[in-house]
């Protein structure tokens, strides 16, 4: 089982991926591993999710599937029973806290303040999501966060494009971005996995 801090390194971007159809699961996941994003996020928010999880998790050995969306301990269960290797949250409860302690699987909670990311701090959490990146503050609220906080690491996600990227990688306290823009719904419904595979080494190339 990786650490967060290992799938957090793994590329520039994680793919935040809302999966309503499940035949598109694993050729989606095959293309954005293809072109240099192997970890990626399955939001558990809608009816395929946990199935999608399982099949990317059995049929794509490449890539490294987490769970995002998880809101409470139960959620948090279904997706590690369906084989995310990483579980996402876009903020957190002391009850997820508590069962993430338990778990095996490593969990990234969301932050968006001084005072969560201490309070998950406190908690032995290391990396975070910063969720909603940019309605949030974006980069400046994180650099703010760079000086009294420098052992804290985030993940920011949220309204984040490949143009707004790099100002986030350029942060110390940044080892990775999380976005959808890498797998546009439009062309996840057409099948177009060539163009998914081209947007994902476009991200690739945003090197820390
Ligand atoms: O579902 C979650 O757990 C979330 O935290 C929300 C997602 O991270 C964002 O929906 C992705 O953000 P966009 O790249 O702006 O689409």
């Amino acid at each position: 089982m990786k650490t967060i801090s290992e799938i957090l390194a793994l590329g520039p971007v994680v793919p935040v991926l809302t999966i309503d159809d499940l035949e598109t699961a694993v050729p989606l996941a095959r293309a954005l591993a293809a072109g240099g994003l192997p970890a990626i996020e399955v939001t558990l928010r809608t009816a395929a999710s946990p199935a999608a999880i399982k099949a990317i998790a059995a049929e794509v050995p490449e890539a490294v599937v987490g769970a995002g969306t998880i809101l409470n301990p139960k959620h948090y269960e279904e997706a590690v029973n369906a084989g995310a290797l990483f579980i996402v949250s876009p903020g957190c409860t002391p009850e997820l806290i508590e069962y993430a302690k338990k778990s095996d699987v490593p969990f990234l909670p969301g932050a968006a303040t001084a005072s969560e990311a201490m309070v998950l701090l406190r908690a032995g959490f290391t990396h975070l999501k910063f969720f909603p990146a940019e309605p949030a503050g974006g980069t400046k609220l994180l650099s703010s966060l760079a000086a009294p906080l420098p052992m804290l690491k985030f993940c920011p996600t949220g309204g984040i494009s490949v143009e707004k990227a790099p100002d986030y990688l350029a942060l110390p306290n940044v080892p990775c971005v999380g976005g959808s823009w890498v797998a546009p719904a439009d062309a996840v419904k057409a099948r177009d996995w060539g163009k998914i595979e081209a947007l994902a080494r476009a991200a690739a190339g945003l090197r820390k």
